[in-house]
């Protein structure tokens, strides 16, 4: 069962203790020096070491925020051949140049967006003790994420398997009386809906990579793998010391989050981190990891990052997608040639998977450490 959530440490006065625990630098922080003046502190375990605070706020929304790719699907099905070459070549660019986009029009209803980002903020705002109730270590509700010796990221998370043997259920069978139901039937009807989002996405990808619009997308369609995650960032006092998600590239293939208008997702670009805007109505898509190799690094995974803000809780739903578990995501000659030698070996999810799983991998290291053909150090683990 989960230990302490974050509200649990606020109930026990840490966060209103009169005098701060560690003295914070607040120079530097832009605009989130305003939101601090009053801040007090927060727990140690809460407080990154320099090298990982955020150097740009929850809203610092910069040049870069606006080159990042938003690709309108409206046109995918229905469109001129004309319409979808462009939609097939933005999407190719974005995952090859960004491994992230935003799509709008994927024909996910508003309103079962959020039914379901309601419902999910209903789940966090629930007493700790009842929270608790669906805590069962690696799936279900987690109120203390550790991720490095001593080291705690800021959110709440409430991990579902949504394929192919969700735990939905089971998961929520002992708590959220009032809601239950509405909230097994919301997440089945969203997860029907962003899995035919994912798998149009998936044909768009191989497409514009001129490959068979189903190379991919054939290896989700029966027992795909997924992974459906509410991540609840309750406003921190001191959101330049802390993080919601330490920088991390996502394992899976593809990423599909649905998220309120707060903010605070990040990607790293070129070295650089930009702060993406919440669009209304529109999906965020990232390229994880296993397509990164599946795709021989055409594609590349995306490096990113939550932080926080001060003032209001944050609520992110992300479905993570990946094949069924024994499908080989062998990179496909087409893919390989004189300037693109093969860079990783053919592997299977459950392969990869179970070994990512055990290392905590820091940034967008972990697919390089075990797949790649010209990684050295590639022990078991
Ligand atoms: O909440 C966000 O914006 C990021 C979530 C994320 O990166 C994750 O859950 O892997
Ligand atoms: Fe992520």
């Amino acid at each position: 069962m989960g230990e302490h959530g974050i509200w649990r440490e606020q109930m026990t006065g840490v966060l209103v203790a009169p005098t701060p625990r560690r003295a914070v630098n607040l120079d530097n922080v832009g605009n989130l020096s305003v939101a601090l003046k009053n801040a007090v502190a927060i727990p140690d375990a809460y407080v990154q070491p320099e090298g990982l605070r955020p150097d740009v706020p929850y809203d610092g929304y910069s040049e870069e925020t606006d080159q990042i790719p938003v690709v309108d699907l409206h046109n995918s099905n229905t469109g001129t051949v004309e319409e979808r070459q462009r939609i097939i070549s933005d999407i190719g660019c974005a995952c090859k140049e960004w491994g992230f986009l935003q799509v709008l029009n994927h024909g996910v209803p508003d309103r079962l967006m959020q039914r379901l980002t309601d419902l999910g903020t209903r789940f966090f705002q629930m007493p700790a003790a009842e929270k608790e109730k669906a805590a069962f270590g690696q799936v279900g509700y987690e109120g203390r994420h550790v991720y490095m010796p001593e080291r705690v990221q800021w959110v709440e998370t409430l991990a579902l398997v949504t394929g192919p043997d969700p735990n939905l259920e089971d998961i929520l069978r002992v708590t959220c009386a009032d809601y239950r139901e509405e909230f097994i039937a919301t997440v089945n009807e969203y997860i029907q809906e962003i899995q035919r989002v994912g798998l149009v996405l998936l044909e768009l990808m191989a497409e514009s990579l001129a490959l068979e619009k189903s190379f991919f997308s054939q290896h989700f369609e029966k027992n795909s793998t997924s992974v459906t995650r509410f991540n609840y960032y309750p406003p921190c006092p001191l959101p330049s010391v802390a993080l919601g998600l330490f920088p991390h590239a996502d394992p899976n293939c593809i990423t599909i989050l649905n998220q309120d208008d707060i903010g605070g997702l990040q990607i790293r670009k070129d070295g650089r981190w930009i702060s993406v805007r919440p669009l209304k109505d529109t999906l965020v898509v990232n390229v994880g990891d296993s397509l990164q190799a599946w795709t021989n690094g055409h594609f590349k995974s995306v490096e990113h990052r939550a932080v926080l803000n001060s003032v209001k809780p944050r609520l992110s739903v992300v479905f993570f997608y990946s094949p069924y578990a024994q499908a080989a995501m062998a990179p496909p000659l087409k893919l390989v040639d004189e300037c693109h030698p093969l860079l990783y070996r053919p592997f299977t999810w459950a392969e990869y998977f179970p070994r990512m799983q055990k290392k905590r991998m820091e940034g967008k290291v972990g697919i390089d450490t075990f797949m790649r053909l010209d990684h050295k150090e590639d022990s078991p683990t």
